[in-house]
């Protein structure tokens, strides 16, 4: 079993070319939905993609919570697989090259993450929690080692965007991205639309479908958006991790009216997550927006991403791709598998040494940019205020002369009636041109507590994304 004292590093002798080195042992910790997806295309690509990383890659060990599963999902291959209950000692074996963390969660990864590059192991996670939360610190710890520290797919799935923005694009000087980086809200949003579906009842299927994370309110909540725009923005503008500072708004409020109004106005509903220079600062917020029907990015259905990078030199750039899933997942944490196994190749076997900084910029030169205030974030909006019965007559004249007062032009206000809703409630509804969000929100909150409204009005920001 695990502790095995049989189970020892083997000795690294290793010809430069790479033929003759043994295989990249990888220590996986979970084998849920991308660890089982990982473990499939290994198996399957297996002669491929030792002929691409100059050496066989394998999972030798898998720290699991029920082991009696993960020896049913393994099935036969399961005899010659070493399985623990304990993720620390497995991140910490001798008998392991490189730790796979595909368990989600963030303090107890941050502990088995630190320990093995604590011992000079190198490190691919799929948990972009953990980054979004941890990050700076173990960044900066596996560059002091020199450890490699591999996220591909923490960030749009089975998209590159990592390497594309940090290698890629490194040229440029990074003036904006917009993503839709969130699988599962992307999914939900899609086949409310398309089928009609209930919140409730598409999120059921993105959940059997494998994309949702095991606590989903990450997903509608834009927390797990908001993670990756963080990572992102990190990579684009040489920062720090600042998640903390980001603003966030998931995709619950978003009403079947308001799609269907988005549509009528030529308009589709994305959540978004944006990050955009402005001065030394930057915009750092992920919120469900009007998109134009015929942008790129309203075109992105169930759960596909798409991430835009807008930079001095390329100009706009679309990355598109599968965001969630278990094989379009695994396909980066393979792929980052494999940048390692090529590592050890050019150094003959000896202890990999880190050559890109995990955030594109050595952690000495990270400018820590201050996050503008939502407040202060300036695009055009749409409004939403659900009106009492009978109050279709007053109430567009009060909140256009609110809005007036506050310095917000108004493109265009309607009185609709919902008919999603049995009521068929009356509801008021608006775009504006840019303005404040601050001076907005101000508004919206003034209307709520109007005798003509009721319920809570929504708001949701319109992009143009040029
Ligand atoms: N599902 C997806 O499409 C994607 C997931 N990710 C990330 O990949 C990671 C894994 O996600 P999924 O595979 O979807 O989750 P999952 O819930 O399907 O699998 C996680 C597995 O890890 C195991 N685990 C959790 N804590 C453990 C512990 N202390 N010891 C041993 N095993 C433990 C769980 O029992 C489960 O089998 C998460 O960080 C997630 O955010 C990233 C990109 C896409
Ligand atoms: N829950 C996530 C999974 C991938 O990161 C999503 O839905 O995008």
């Amino acid at each position: 079993m695990f502790n095995d004292p049989q189970w020892r590093p083997l000795p690294a002798a290793a010809p430069a070319s790479g033929a003759g080195l043994r295989p990249l042992r990888v220590g996986m910790i979970g084998i849920g939905t991308v660890g089982l997806g990982t473990w499939q295309v290994l198996a399957r690509n297996q002669a491929q993609i030792a002929a691409r990383a100059g050496r066989g890659i394998e999972i030798v060990a898998v720290a699991a919570r029920d082991l009696a599963r993960a020896r049913r999902v393994l099935g036969d291959a399961a005899a010659g697989v070493e399985l623990t209950g304990d993720p620390l000692a497995l991140a910490t074996h001798p008998g392991i090259d490189v730790l796979l963390e595909v368990a989600g969660g963030t303090d107890a990864a941050r502990e088995w993450v630190a320990a093995a590059i604590g011992l000079g192991k190198p490190v691919v996670t799929a948990n972009k929690a953990l980054l979004a939360v941890h990050g700076n610190t173990l960044f900066a710890q596996a560059e002091s080692r020199g450890v490699p520290l591999a996220y591909e797919a923490a960030v749009a799935g089975g998209i590159p965007i990592v390497k594309a923005l940090r290698e890629g694009a490194a040229a440029n000087r990074v003036e904006w991205l917009a993503g839709i980086v969130n699988g599962t809200s992307n999914y939900i949003l899609s086949r409310m639309r398309q089928a009609g579906l209930a919140f409730g009842d598409a999120l059921a299927e993105a959940q059997a479908l494998g994309y949702a994370e095991a606590d989903p309110t990450f997903d509608v909540d834009g927390i797990d958006a908001a993670h990756k725009t963080a990572l992102l923005a990190a990579n684009a503008f040489g920062m720090p991790v600042r998640f903390d500072r980001a603003h966030v708004e998931g995709i619950r409020g978003v009403d079947a009216l308001d799609v269907a109004a988005a549509r009528e106005w030529g308009h589709a509903v994305k959540l978004l997550g944006i990050a955009r220079r402005q001065g030394e600062s930057v915009e750092l917020r992920v919120h469900p927006a009007l998109v134009p029907a015929t942008h790129l990015l309203a075109q992105v259905e169930g759960a596909m991403n798409a991430v835009m990078l807008c930079g001095d030199a390329q100009g706009i750039a679309l990355h598109y791709g599968a965001g969630a899933g278990a094989e379009p997942t695994a396909s980066a944490v393979v792929a980052d598998l494999v940048d390692l196994a090529r590592q050890t190749v050019a150094q003959a076997g000896g202890p990999v040494r880190c050559t890109v900084p995990p955030l594109g910029v050595p952690g000495a030169a990270w400018v820590d940019r201050p996050v503008l205030h939502m407040d202060d974030v300036v695009t055009r909006h749409y409004l939403r205020v659900p009106l009492r019965e009978g109050a279709e007559g007053a109430a567009p004249a009060a909140l256009a002369q609110w809005l007036a007062q506050a310095g917000v032009a108004v493109e265009r206000l309607d009185a609709w009636r919902s008919q999603s809703r049995g009521s068929g409630q009356a509801q008021l509804l608006a775009l504006t041109r840019p303005a404040r969000d601050g001076a907005v929100r101000d508004v919206l909150q003034r209307a709520a507590q109007a005798d003509w409204c009721q319920g809570t009005p929504a708001h949701l920001r319109v992009e143009s994304l040029e």
